[in-house]
């Protein structure tokens, strides 16, 4: 993506950014909310125009063709789909109708087809044990797995995640980072987005971090989580010399009522 401006209506969502991300990799965005992550990614998926978006300059390549002027569907068809913010599956339909929908309008055989749904059943069991019951009715988890392994149905080269992890318990987040993992030792690249920044940092070996639509931090994934910036203001790390000294003033400043020695 190179110097790539994104407007809704008088809305400027992101201003001239560029990212990279190479062949095989897991690159992760991160920021804030309203910080442009999503948007980011509906540029890349070209999903921008349902939300009213438009991109008003710069170029998204992939694989060496430029994509920023096809349909979604081509774009899927070129090898990137995309997981959306909040899952959305169809909650009506049944699991298994769900994933057959993942592979509507994607390339490639019947056969190959059956292979992409045998891999996504491997790769979470749940959804082949379920999959005759209403996706509605999976809890918030299983529908994180349903809506990656829809997205998996089109044999994708590049999964676009957008916060994988967003409401689901510390357990679940985890399992669903095992799985990113799993995915990308298959071959798939994986562009992230997440406001959980200490597992996103722990998953990519690049990061970028978005602030009010332009990039204000860039690079390798261990760098960012050692600097003291990303760590006060993305992973909740606070200074603990300073901490430290906040406390003990705190506690100065106390009336002793009574010491454990003086406790029956
Ligand atoms: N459909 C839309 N119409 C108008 N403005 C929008 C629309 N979608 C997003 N925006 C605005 O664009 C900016 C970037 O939003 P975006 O959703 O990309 O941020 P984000 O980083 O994904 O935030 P979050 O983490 O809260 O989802 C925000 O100011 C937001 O209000």
């Amino acid at each position: 993506m190179r110097d790539v401006s994104v407007g809704y209506g008088p809305v400027r969502a992101l201003r001239r950014v560029s990212i990279d991300l190479p062949d095989g990799a897991v690159v992760t965005v991160l920021g804030g909310n309203g910080a442009g992550k999503s948007t980011l990614l509906r540029a890349i998926s070209r999903t921008l125009s349902f939300q009213g978006g438009t991109l008003t300059s710069g170029s998204v390549h992939f694989d060496g063709r430029r994509i920023d002027g096809l349909s979604a569907d081509r774009v899927v068809a070129a090898g990137i789909s995309q997981v959306p913010e909040g899952r959305k599956v169809f909650a009506r339909m049944t699991v298994t109708d769900n994933l057959r929908a993942g592979a509507l309008g994607a390339t490639g055989s019947r056969a190959a087809k059956a292979d992409a749904l045998r891999r996504v059943h491997d790769l979470f069991p749940v959804l082949a044990e379920r999959g005759a019951q209403r996706a509605g009715l999976l809890s918030g988890g299983e529908q994180q797995m349903l809506a990656v392994g829809r997205a998996l149905m089109a044999s994708p080269r590049l999964l676009l995640l957008d916060e994988p992890s967003l409401g689901l318990a510390p357990l679940m987040a985890a399992r669903i980072a095992d799985t990113i993992r799993e995915i990308n030792a298959q071959g798939t690249s994986v562009l992230l987005v997440e406001q959980n920044a200490a597992l996103a940092l722990r998953l990519a070996s690049t990061a970028y971090v978005l602030d009010v639509g332009e990039v204000a931090l860039a690079g390798p994934a261990d760098e960012l989580a050692a600097s003291d910036e990303v760590r006060r203001r993305y992973l909740g790390v606070v200074d603990e010399d300073a901490a430290a000294d906040a406390t003990q003033s705190r506690l100065g400043a106390l009336p002793v009522l009574a010491r454990w020695e003086d406790t029956p």
